[in-house]
């Protein structure tokens, strides 16, 4: 990690960018891949748009270890703090503890952004108090009270690896001290861009190898790997000869065994990405219908497949009551169900956060009834394919023992998943597959 203050000698336009990122995240419920580009978009200097992209992330990611190293310090809850200050300390704490940037730059920076964000009559007393704040947490950062890998397991990886100690103490059931500590490591760094070739992927290659981008084949046929591309950059994503996305996504496409002349029923569509894919896989004697919740989510599936050239039936409706004829049955049914996101988290750091354990609980239960509604719709002899995007407990292997358990009768189980940042380099993904007896 290196200090790279960029072209303005304070480095105060990159910090202002990443603090502007953060509000976004906090006040307006933005994504990270959409806050952190488009606040540091503004910046001329490519190196202060990667410095301010790197400490917006890192400060999203590593929340509660700041929080916990400031609250070591403060004399009142940091809960207690006015929200935008609050701001201001975890990105100054973010530079004092995780990267190389002299303390007294990440101590000014942060006074003097400090003083922008309240009005100005408190300008005075808001830099003070940050200055005394991080001061305070520089003099102590070798003094924290870090939790032993022994006593405290838990909090131990909690606090090393920047995740919510339930997170943690759920994954660690699954899959033991060691592997969850990888697996939350993977988690935290930042993935490289893989895309989907619509077409011939190895002109595909050639013509970004010819951009001069280091492509390589991922391990579907249709996946390319580009680690350092901006893919808003790119002439082939823009012309739909390629589409991104995550390379677990294009697995879960890949296991409804979806192929030429099927009829595909993708239930929970919004924003679209499997279904174009599954468009793609069917060919043009086969039929995608979508259904998605929300209008402007079932619109942007509309987007998706206009942009890549391919027909698909979008309906807006509830996916537990399908707005479709009462037999339309289908040779493959994707659900693909809202869930609690926690296998994005390399793209999208904050949702860990966000996130409180009643939430999984909850969502499993939303996701039976989806599951319910789903299965009645595939073809005898047709599959049904369950997927999230997350690795808790209760919305991976439970609900699919409760299927197989509600409707082992009816449904041959087949092929599940759980795709790993560490092990598949790709978003946490879990997928379960069942035949129609
Ligand atoms: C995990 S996302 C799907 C991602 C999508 N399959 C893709 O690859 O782009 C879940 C989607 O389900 C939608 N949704 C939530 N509840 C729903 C319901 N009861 N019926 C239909 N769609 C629903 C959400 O609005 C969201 O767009």
């Amino acid at each position: 990690m290196s200090d790279r203050p960029g072209s303005d000698p304070t480095g105060l336009p990159a910090r202002r960018a990443a603090l502007a990122a953060l509000t976004a995240v906090d006040e307006d419920d933005a994504y990270a891949n959409l806050a952190v580009p488009a606040a540091v978009d503004r910046l001329a200097e490519s190196r202060d748009r990667a410095f301010a992209s790197h400490l917006a992330y890192d400060t999203l990611r590593w929340q509660g270890t700041l929080d916990w190293a400031l609250g070591a310090v403060l004399t009142r809850p940091l809960d207690a703090v006015e929200p935008a200050l609050r701001r201001v300390l975890r990105l100054g704490a973010l530079q004092l503890l995780r990267t190389s940037v002299p303390p007294r730059a990440a101590v000014s920076t942060s006074v003097a952004l400090a003083r922008e964000v309240v009005p100005s009559g408190r300008a005075k007393g808001a830099g003070g108090f940050v200055n005394g704040v991080l001061r305070n947490l520089d003099r102590r950062r070798d003094a924290l009270p870090w939790p032993d890998a022994e006593d405290d397991p838990i909090g131990h990886l909690a606090l090393t690896t920047a995740h919510p100690r339930w997170v943690v103490s759920d994954l660690m059931h699954r899959y033991g001290f060691d592997r969850t500590r990888t697996i939350l490591e993977a988690d935290d760094a930042p993935p490289g861009v893989t895309l989907r070739a619509t077409g011939d992927r190895d002109a595909l290659l050639e013509e970004l190898a010819a951009e001069g981008l280091d492509a390589r084949p991922g391990a579907l046929p249709e996946a390319i790997r580009v680690p350092g591309a901006d893919p808003r950059r790119l002439a082939a994503v823009r012309e739909g000869r390629a589409a991104v996305q995550d390379e677990a996504s294009m697995q879960v496409a890949r296991a409804t065994g979806a192929g030429p002349g099927d009829r595909v029923l993708d239930l929970c569509a919004g924003p679209g990405g499997k279904t174009a894919h599954l468009a793609q896989l069917v060919g043009e004697d086969g039929r995608v219908t979508a259904v998605e919740l929300h209008p402007h989510r079932a619109e942007l599936v509309r987007e998706a497949t206009r942009r890549l050239g391919v027909e698909v039936d979008v309906h807006v409706g509830d996916a537990t009551a399908p707005p479709l004829p009462d037999d339309a049955r289908f040779d493959r049914v994707l659900l693909d169900a809202p869930c609690s996101g926690l296998g994005t988290g390399r793209r999208r750091p904050e949702v860990r956060w966000r996130r409180v354990p009643a939430d999984a609980a909850e969502l499993a239960g939303v996701q039976r009834r989806l599951l319910d509604a789903a299965a009645e719709r595939v073809a005898a002899g047709g599959t049904l394919t369950y997927a999230v995007c997350t690795w808790t407990a209760a919305e991976t292997d439970q609900v699919v023992q409760w299927f197989d358990a509600a409707h082992g009768s009816g449904f041959e189980p087949g092929e599940r998943r759980q795709l790993l940042p560490d092990t598949d380099d790709t978003d946490g993904m879990y997928v379960a597959s069942w035949r129609r007896r």
